[in-house]
């Protein structure tokens, strides 16, 4: 099953969401395992011939031109429909492509909260010169983040196309009123659920198994992090995909069999998108 067949339904898409939480979480503990190593994501610090970047751009580039799912656009015709309702994103840009196929703003407000504060927060120890232990699992959490963040669009068009909502927001998205916008696509109570589900997430994968036997079970991440991550970053910046895909919707067409069908096989792998 997908999100296409038969209504788009605000319920599947969450459910989506909900499972992202545990890859996310997941990934973010792998992380805080590690020292910030803060020199990769530093310019220039590596000698890389003819390659300006950062040490976790250079991985990450290099690990994309590995993976052949990873699909790069030569025209901004040949994207699929959820990316033209975006603007247009063209290739060979100053960010990676795990980021790409999607909008380039929010991609690289996703990069520098994740470098700037999501990492300094969850990592304790400074410097341990893992440095490629870290990069790996940095990609994996900018793809985890990416993925949820832009899963904004799919929670925004089955807003748009709830019967309950649907003139107000065609109303709102026509005289282009963005405070309306997100108030209205803004849910507080899946937004207090959600924070305290993660950090409960976060306190049950975060046992160290070794030391069960102790009353105090030992925790490898401060639970209360996870929350605050999303309250601050990913529930934002999801906000803001959801925001930016609204105040555009009306400027396009309603989507064809084909902009199904290549929206399925687009940017984000395929199976991402069913449940
Ligand atoms: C994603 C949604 O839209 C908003 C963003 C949320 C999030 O990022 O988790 C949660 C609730 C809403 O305020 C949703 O309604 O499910």
């Amino acid at each position: 099953m997908n999100f296409f067949e038969g209504e788009m339904s605000l319920e599947k898409v969450r459910q989506t969401l909900i499972r992202l939480e545990d890859t996310i979480i997941f990934q973010l503990i792998e992380r805080s395992q590690f020292g910030r190593n803060k020199i990769i994501y530093e310019n220039n610090k590596f000698g890389f011939k003819d390659f300006k970047g950062s040490f976790l751009e250079y991985y990450v580039r290099e690990r994309e031109n590995l993976d052949s799912s990873i699909r790069r656009y030569d025209s901004p015709d040949e994207l699929p429909f959820f990316d033209k309702i975006q603007k247009p994103i063209l290739p060979n840009l100053d960010y990676p492509s795990v980021l790409h196929p999607n909008n380039i703003n929010v991609n690289k407000k996703i990069w520098d909260s994740y470098i700037n504060n999501i990492v300094p927060r969850i990592c304790t120890i400074d410097d341990d010169s893992n440095y490629g232990s870290s990069a790996t699992i940095d990609t994996a959490c900018l793809q985890a983040l990416s993925r949820r963040i832009h899963f904004g669009k799919f929670v925004a068009e089955a807003k748009f196309t709830d019967p309950k909502y649907h003139d107000e927001y065609v109303k709102l998205i026509t005289n282009q009123e963005k405070d309306k916008i997100y108030e209205l696509l803004t849910n507080k109570d899946v937004e207090k659920k959600l924070l305290a589900r993660v950090e409960k997430k976060a306190r049950t994968f975060g046992q160290d198994i070794e030391f069960q036997d102790k009353e105090i079970p030992h925790l490898k991440i401060q639970p209360t992090l996870i929350p605050e991550l999303y309250n601050d970053f990913i529930m934002p910046l999801t906000k803001e995909v959801e925001l930016e895909y609204l105040l555009n919707r009306l400027n396009t067409p309603n989507m064809t069999e084909k902009d199904k069908e290549g929206h399925l096989h687009s940017s984000i792998l395929k199976e991402d998108y069913k449940i």
